[in-house]
Order: structure tokens, then C-alpha cells, then sequence
């Protein structure tokens, strides 16, 4: 087992990790639960600065990451550096390893082989995870216990919050949140009353509150709808403008295309394409892979993406 893996596996079974007060989801032990856990106050509230971090470090870099699940080898030898204020749209068919890659990123999955440095500290003594919003695969934001929406969006600002009950820039930053994603009307609201696409809205909304550096969103727009889509796409051009960088796993560029600076195309777990978007990534690319997106229903059309095979 590598020192990464070591470490991987140590936080999944001490609950470092994942309730390490990552923004917006906090982690592995958060995923599924949204928003019912919230981190170890003291870890959340750890002091984060490394003095030994280059300012100018590249907020994301994988250099050779090999991982393994169920078996079967899933990563296979991955490179991908995200610089500062870059838009990264990480891309590839299904079950090539996109989901994984971001996983691993931040600390879901562990790396068998290969490098991972985060803001150019080496994962395993990387803890500032209030730097980084991560919103996963279409999960749901209400976990079955009761919740407001915006007590969900709250959780995202666990991470930045000290000792205490939320002083005015916390409950600011989530308010800003909630308008960002157009929910603030909604914010009174139980997140069980929600549609997909609102759920979806609630979970990025929950990383923003935190104001990351650094944002990861995992198929943000699957199953959103048009304009919803459209208020996303605001969102982000925001978050752009204000200097975050942003890795994307996308199915397609579609409203995000013209932030998008440029595509990692993965194939059965290796890089395939690193450079400008794919102009033909889309529902009218190139012929070749159809690809079916996990959520669609099932008599759905696939969506061809000729560069994603
Ligand atoms: N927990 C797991 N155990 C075993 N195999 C897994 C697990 N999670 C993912 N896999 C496998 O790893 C491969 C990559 O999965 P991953 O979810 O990273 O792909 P993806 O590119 O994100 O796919 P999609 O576009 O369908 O979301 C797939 O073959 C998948 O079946």
C-alpha cells in the first residue's frame, strides 16, 4: 500500500478526510448524508496555512495517479494539472474513470500509485479543505433528516466558521449563495420538497457558501433543466470573474462551453486529449460513442460525442 493509500485509509477510518470541512460537501462520510453530519469543529477549525506553500502552485496536480476499485484497475496512470484561475472540463465516456479522478482528488478514493499535490502541498498533509467546494455526482441534498434549504446551503460554511455560533460574513456567504443559485426564495423551504434540478442547485449553492478557491463539480447540470442550466452558467461566469478555478466533469460543454479553457478527455482510465475543448463534444459531434447518461430515463436518446470515446 502506497503512503497515499495509507493515508486514504486512515482517514476513511478515523473520519479525517471525510469530515475534514471541505466546502460545500465535506468529504466522503458527507456524500451520501449531505448535510445531516457536520465535521469535528476543532478539525474544521485547524489552522490550514502551510508556510511552505508557493503562492503560485497549481491548485490541482496528478502526475501518474493509478487507483483500483472493486479489483479492477480504474485509474491508470493519470496526469492532470488544473492551474490557477483555469476552467478545467474533464470529460470521456462512461466509466472512464471521471468520477474516480475527482474522488480521488479530494480524498474519497485512494490513489494506489502516482502524485497528488493540492495547492503544491502534498495530499497527505494537505487539511485545508475550506479551500476547496466539491459538489458530487447528482446526489440528493435532504439525507431524511429534516432540513431547510437553507440550512443545507449552511453546511457548506462549516469549514470556514470557528468556535461559535455564525457571525455575519457566515450567514452573508450563504445568503450570497442561495441568490447566486436563485434559491433564496426557496431558503425556508424543506429540501424534501425539492426537484432534482432545485436539489441540484441546494448542493452547489452548499459549496459556494464556503467560497472556495478552488471549485469541483461532478456533472453539475445532469438532470438540470435548460434554465436552470442557464442560472449554473450565470453562477459560474460569477465565480470565473472573481478568480476561482473550477474543474468540471461534464458529459457535455453545452451552456459552460465558452468558460471552459480546456478539456481532459479520459479513456478507459487514461488521458487521452489535454488541450482546447473538443469543438465537437455535443449532441451533434462527431459520430462514434453513444454515450448514455447514468441518469437518463431509459428509453432516453443517447447523446453522441465522437471525441469522448
Ligand atoms: N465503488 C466501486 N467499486 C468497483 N468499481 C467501481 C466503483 N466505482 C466505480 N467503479 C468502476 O470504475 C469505473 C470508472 O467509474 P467512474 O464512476 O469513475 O466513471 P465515470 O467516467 O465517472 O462514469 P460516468 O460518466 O458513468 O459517471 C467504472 O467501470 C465503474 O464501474
Amino acid at each position: 500500500m502506497t503512503e497515499e493509500a495509507m493515508e486514504a485509509e486512515e482517514a476513511r477510518t478515523s473520519g479525517a478526510a471525510g469530515n475534514s470541512g471541505m466546502a460545500g460537501n465535506s468529504g466522503a462520510a458527507r456524500e451520501e448524508s449531505g448535510v445531516a453530519e457536520a465535521p469535528p469543529t476543532a478539525r474544521a477549525a485547524a489552522p490550514a496555512e502551510d508556510p511552505a506553500e508557493d503562492p503560485a502552485a497549481d491548485p490541482i496536480s496528478l502526475r501518474g495517479a493509478t487507483a483500483t476499485l472493486g479489483g479492477r484497475p480504474v485509474l491508470r496512470g493519470i496526469d492532470l494539472t488544473v492551474r490557477r484561475g483555469e476552467v478545467v472540463a474533464l470529460l470521456g465516456a462512461n466509466g472512464s474513470g471521471k468520477s474516480t479522478a475527482v474522488r480521488s482528488i479530494v480524498g474519497q478514493v485512494p490513489l494506489s500509485g502516482g502524485e497528488l499535490t493540492l495547492f503544491g502541498i502534498p495530499r497527505r498533509r494537505f487539511r485545508d479543505w475550506a479551500r476547496i467546494g466539491y459538489v458530487p455526482q447528482r446526489t440528493t441534498a435532504a439525507s431524511g433528516v429534516p432540513a431547510t434549504v437553507r440550512e443545507v446551503v449552511s453546511a457548506g460554511r462549516l469549514a470556514r466558521r470557528r468556535f461559535g455560533p455564525p457571525r455575519k460574513a457566515d450567514r452573508a456567504a450563504v445568503q450570497r449563495a442561495l441568490e447566486l443559485v436563485g434559491m433564496a426564495d426557496r431558503a425556508r423551504d424543506p429540501v424534501s420538497a425539492l426537484s432534482g434540478g432545485q436539489h441540484q442547485r441546494v448542493l452547489i449553492a452548499r459549496a459556494l457558501a464556503g467560497e472556495p478557491e478552488l471549485l469541483i463539480m461532478d456533472e453539475p447540470m445532469a438532470g438540470v433543466d435548460l434554465a436552470s442550466q442557464e442560472i449554473l452558467a450565470g453562477t459560474l461566469r460569477e465565480q470565473v470573474a472573481g478568480g476561482s478555478t473550477v474543474l468540471l466533469v461534464l458529459h457535455e460543454l453545452g451552456p459552460l462551453e465558452p468558460l471552459i479553457d480546456r478539456a481532459v478527455v479520459l479513456r478507459d482510465g487514461c488521458v487521452v486529449h489535454d488541450g482546447p475543448p473538443p469543438k465537437a463534444v455535443g449532441q451533434h459531434a462527431l459520430p462514434g460513442h453513444d454515450h448514455v447518461h447514468p441518469h437518463a430515463a431509459p428509453d432516453a436518446e443517447p447523446i453522441r460525442t465522437g471525441l469522448l470515446t
